[in-house]
């Protein structure tokens, strides 16, 4: 709950005087609007998160990358009416400078890419777990910032890359326990409305936006789409056929309508086919409704959906194979995707798939005599040594209160550093599963 607002509020001192001048107002202890905090139990869960990425990540030969969370505003401007763009985290910074909270990760990898240019040596395959910020109107009270996990190719235009990145959330899914009965991966490719709009003669440069409409289908009125789509000047025709053919949810039929001979249809049967070879099949399925929410994709476009149809899309990604002459790079081929921290929660939930993960430390030392505080920080510097936790108690303390802390802190040991034992060299040890204790010598403990 929301600490009130401190003016309106009194928190010391009668209700008739104001607050003395040495009492502070309480500060709003929670976090920004859109922002969490992550204390002990919500940060185990997320790390655990985070390392069935980098693991998957490493599984693939993939190298770990980061930029800045703040970029310059420019990276991000772009002109097809994406809701990222509306949302965008920016501001001018004290330098005067047009600058943002990122929104996404790809036009920051674009940009090392470039700037590496010659001395990396293609492909390249990085992964990187960034915070990723917008600014929405809290109206939706929605969050404004998540971590995403993007894995990209870069140098490869072939589909097998996409195979790779897709076949990688697969494995990503399968650690976490979920399956292909939970969810699914709807393929598509920005071909296929590449080469319907070119059959209605629609100027490549309003594709982009053509694009962003149709993703908005599901989200908004199937008329607003419509109307949209007319506001770009396609007829309605144009509009009507495009319909038709986006709501199509199989491979043949979509061959019959474009034919044999074009991308969209060779690209999208060779990605099913190693999909097929590679063993993961039933875990995608064409769907020409996908074109994803950003105007950089050229290509295959894919997302993950839970089959309950309860979450919104799980993660999604692509083929982006113009982004990096977009700023000024020369012509690479690319694609990869995102994976937000958030739904994948709402799923492992929704399964009853959530670990259960505990604190645990395998020492708890104290000594009952405050002169010997000294003798205990150097027992724990050994246990440290040898690469053991300690948890060291830091005040004199009766031995109730750090039985009680023990078990706070899930200990396997306790280790006593006791006046007489101590002027034998030697500490008590109790191990606490257990209630075994013995004496040891300090030079064998281990
Ligand atoms: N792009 C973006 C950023 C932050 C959140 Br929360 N969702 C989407």
């Amino acid at each position: 709950d929301s600490v009130g607002d401190a003016t309106s509020s009194r928190r010391s001192g009668s209700p008739s005087s104001p607050p003395t001048a040495d009492v502070q107002q309480k500060i709003d202890v929670n976090p920004p609007k859109g922002t969490r905090d992550f204390p002990p139990e919500e940060m185990r869960l997320r790390n655990w998160l985070f390392q069935n990425f980098r693991e998957v990540s490493r599984l693939f030969g993939f190298e770990e990358v980061d930029f800045p969370v703040l970029e310059s505003e420019a990276l991000f401007i772009r002109k097809a009416g994406e809701e990222i763009r509306d949302q965008l985290y920016c501001f001018e910074d004290r330098g005067n400078r047009r600058v943002a909270l990122r929104p996404e990760l790809t036009p920051s990898l674009a940009r090392l890419v470039i700037q590496k240019g010659k001395s990396v040596s293609l492909p390249l395959k990085w992964f990187t777990v960034g915070q990723c910020w917008r600014y929405e109107r809290m109206t939706r009270g929605r969050r404004r910032e998540h971590y995403q996990w993007n894995m990209d190719i870069v140098g490869v235009s072939g589909v097998t890359a996409e195979a790779e990145l897709i076949y990688a959330i697969v494995m990503f899914f399968k650690r976490l326990g979920i399956t292909e009965l939970d969810v699914g991966f709807k393929v598509s490719s920005r071909k296929v409305l590449q080469e319907i709009l070119r059959c209605y003669n629609i100027p490549e440069n309003l594709f982009g936006n053509v694009c962003i409409i149709i993703d908005k289908m599901g989200k908004i009125a199937l008329d607003d789409v419509k109307r949209e789509l007319k506001s770009t000047g396609m007829s309605d025709e144009a509009v009507g056929q495009l319909l038709e053919v986006l709501s199509i949810k199989s491979l043949a039929k979509l061959e019959e309508i474009l034919g044999s001979s074009g991308e969209a249809v060779a690209d999208l049967k060779q990605l099913f086919s190693f999909a097929e070879k590679t063993g993961y099949s039933e875990w995608i399925q064409f769907d020409a409704s996908v074109v994803r929410g950003l105007a950089y994709y050229t290509g295959i476009v894919f997302e993950g959906f839970d089959r309950e149809g309860k979450l919104r899309a799980i993660c999604g990604g692509g083929r982006y194979d113009k982004l990096l002459s977009t700023f000024g790079g020369d012509d690479i081929p690319a694609c990869g995707f995102g994976f937000g921290d958030a739904i994948i929660v709402e799923l492992l939930k929704e399964k009853g798939l959530l670990p259960e993960l505990s604190f645990q430390v395998e020492n708890i030392v104290c000594s009952l005599d405050p002169d010997l505080q000294g003798a205990a920080a150097l027992v724990a510097s050994i246990l440290r040594g040898k690469g053991q936790s300690v948890d060291l108690v830091l005040e004199s303390k009766p031995l109730k209160w750090v039985f009680k802390r023990a078990a706070k802190i899930n200990a396997c040991r306790l280790i006593l550093v006791g006046t007489s034992e101590w002027q034998r060299s030697m500490v008590a040890v109790k191990i606490l599963s257990t209630g075994e204790q013995y004496e040891t010598k300090l030079d064998e403990l281990d």
